[in-house]
C-alpha cells in the first residue's frame, strides 16, 4: 500500500448527486485523495487502511457553493438593519469598512468560514478589499474560493485598487492545491464609469480572466443609470462588451427587462441569485425563471453578512423557492431539486469550476457534505430533495469535506479554532463600529 491514496468510504449513505435526472439513492462514495473515486450502489470491497463512515441516518450532497459574497462582513452583521441600500451602503457600510485593518479582514473571513464550513458551504465566491487575507483564511480553513478585489473605479484612487486587483489575480490563482481562483471585480455599473470600465474589460478579455460585478440590485440603480447614460444596468455593461469578452458573474440581477435578458442570452458565467438580501433591503424578486429559460445559468448566494445576516444557504435555498413562486403565483415555479441544483451544480458554473464540483460523480474534487437526518423536522423521508430544500437548515449538517479532506466531523470544525476566533471577532467588530 505504500504511496496509495488515503481512502475513505462513506457507507450507506442517501446519495443526492445533483446530476440532473438522477434521483436520490442508497449507496457508497469512495474518497480517493482530493477526488471521488465512485459513486454507487453498496458493494465496495474494503481494503486494509481504508477508513470507512457510517453513512447510516445521513444524506450527502454536493458542497453548498455561495456564488457571491463579502465574507468579512461577517463583522457588520447586524450593525444596520433596516435600510435603504444606498443609504446603508454610503453611510454604514463603506465609513466601517474604511476602519478595518488587513488583521480586522482576516478575522472577520475566518468568522465566515466557520460558518459557511458548519452550514454545509465549500466553495465560495468573494469580493472584498485586502483580499490577500482573505486568501490566506481559505488556505488555512481549506476552503475553494473565487476571489476578486472589489473596485470602485470612480474613486480618484481607481488606479490603485485595479493594480491590488491584477496582484491579487498574480499572486493568488491556483494557489492552496487549485482551490483558489480568482477573477476581477469591478463594484457595479453605478460605482464604475465607461472609460475606465471599458479598459478593464479589454484586458480581462485579452488575459482571459473573468469578471465578479453586482448589477441591477435596485430600483435607484435603475434610476442613476438611466439618468447618466440613458440606458439600462445591463444594456450599460452590454455596450461596454463585457458579455463578449469574459466569463461574467452578475451578483443580484434583480431589475432586469425582457430585452435585458435576451442580452443575457449566451453569457459565459451566470447571474447569482441572493434572495435574503434581495428580501431583507426591500430590492425585488430577481427573474431566475426568465434567465434560466433564456439559457443563462443561475446560482445561488448570499451577499454579506451585513445585509443577508447569515451566510446559510439552506436559507437561501428555500427563500429562492418561496419567492419564485410568490412572484409568480404558482407552487411549481422553482420546484425543491431546482433551487437544489442552483445552489450547487449552478453556482459551480458562475465560479467556472463546475468542470471540478458541484456534484457527486466520480473524477470531480471530493467536496462534499453530510447532512444528520435523525431528527424530528427531517423525518419521514417521502421526497428527500424536498425535505432537504424546505426544512433543513446549516445547523444540521454533521460532516463536510473538500479536496478530500475533513473540515468538519460530527459538527467539530477541524481546521479553525473556533474559542479564539469568537475572542477575535468580538473584539475586532466592537472596535470597528465604535464612532460610526
Ligand atoms: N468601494 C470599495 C469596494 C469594496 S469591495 C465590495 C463592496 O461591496 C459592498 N457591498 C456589500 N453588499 C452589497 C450590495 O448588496 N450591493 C452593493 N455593494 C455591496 C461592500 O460593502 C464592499 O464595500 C473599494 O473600491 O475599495
Ligand atoms: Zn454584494
Amino acid at each position: 500500500m505504500h504511496g496509495a491514496k488515503t481512502r475513505t468510504i462513506i457507507r450507506n449513505v442517501l446519495i443526492m448527486t445533483m446530476k440532473e435526472g438522477d434521483r436520490p439513492f442508497r449507496g457508497d462514495i469512495v474518497l480517493e485523495g482530493s477526488r471521488i473515486a465512485s459513486v454507487g450502489p453498496s458493494v465496495t470491497s474494503q481494503h486494509p487502511g481504508d477508513e470507512i463512515i457510517s453513512g447510516e441516518g445521513m444524506a450527502a450532497m454536493p458542497g453548498l457553493i455561495n456564488a457571491h459574497q463579502h465574507s468579512p462582513m461577517t463583522l457588520l452583521r447586524a450593525f444596520s438593519d433596516d435600510l435603504k441600500l444606498m443609504d446603508w451602503l454610503e453611510r454604514k457600510m463603506f465609513p466601517a469598512e474604511a476602519r478595518m485593518t488587513e488583521e480586522d479582514i482576516y478575522w472577520g473571513a475566518q468568522l465566515a468560514m466557520a460558518e459557511m464550513i458548519r452550514s454545509g458551504t465549500t466553495a465560495f465566491a468573494d469580493m472584498y478589499i485586502h483580499m490577500e487575507q482573505i486568501a490566506t483564511a481559505v488556505a488555512e480553513t481549506g476552503m475553494r474560493a473565487s476571489l476578486a478585489r472589489g473596485l470602485a473605479l470612480a474613486e480618484d484612487d481607481g488606479g490603485k485598487r485595479l493594480a491590488e486587483g491584477w496582484d491579487l489575480i498574480e499572486r493568488w490563482s491556483g494557489q492552496a492545491n487549485g482551490r483558489i481562483t480568482t477573477m476581477l471585480g469591478p463594484h457595479s455599473p453605478y460605482l464604475c464609469p465607461p472609460e475606465p470600465l471599458k479598459e478593464l474589460i479589454g484586458e480581462a478579455g485579452r488575459k482571459r480572466i473573468p469578471i465578479h460585478i453586482h448589477l441591477a440590485e435596485t430600483v435607484e440603480e435603475t434610476a442613476i443609470i438611466r439618468e447618466r447614460y440613458g440606458k439600462t444596468p445591463t444594456e450599460y455593461l452590454h455596450d461596454l462588451g463585457l458579455f463578449d469578452e469574459a466569463h461574467v458573474l452578475l451578483a443580484h440581477a434583480v431589475h432586469l427587462s425582457a430585452s435585458d435578458i435576451r442580452l443575457l442570452r449566451g453569457m459565459r458565467g451566470g447571474a447569482a441569485h441572493n434572495p435574503v438580501s434581495n428580501a431583507k433591503l426591500g430590492c425585488g424578486i430577481a427573474p431566475v425563471a426568465a434567465l434560466m429559460e433564456q439559457g443563462v445559468a443561475v446560482g445561488i448566494g448570499t451577499d454579506g453578512a451585513g445585509s443577508a445576516t447569515t451566510l446559510d444557504m439552506f436559507a437561501e435555498i428555500r427563500a429562492a423557492a418561496w419567492l419564485q413562486k410568490l412572484a409568480a403565483q404558482d407552487p411549481t415555479a422553482l420546484p425543491a431539486g431546482r433551487a437544489l441544483r442552483m445552489a450547487t451544480a449552478g453556482s459551480a458554473r458562475l465560479l467556472g469550476i463546475d468542470s471540478e464540483v458541484g456534484t457527486l460523480e466520480a473524477g470531480k474534487k471530493a467536496d462534499l457534505l453530510l447532512i444528520d437526518l435523525r431528527q424530528p423536522h427531517l423525518q419521514p423521508l417521502h421526497d428527500p430533495e424536498a425535505v432537504i430544500a424546505y426544512a433543513a437548515a446549516g445547523g444540521d449538517v454533521d460532516s463536510v469535506f473538500v479536496d478530500g479532506v475533513p473540515l468538519m466531523r460530527s459538527r467539530r470544525l477541524l481546521t479553525i479554532d473556533e474559542e479564539k476566533l469568537l475572542a477575535e471577532a468580538a473584539v475586532r467588530a466592537a472596535r470597528i463600529v465604535e464612532g460610526v
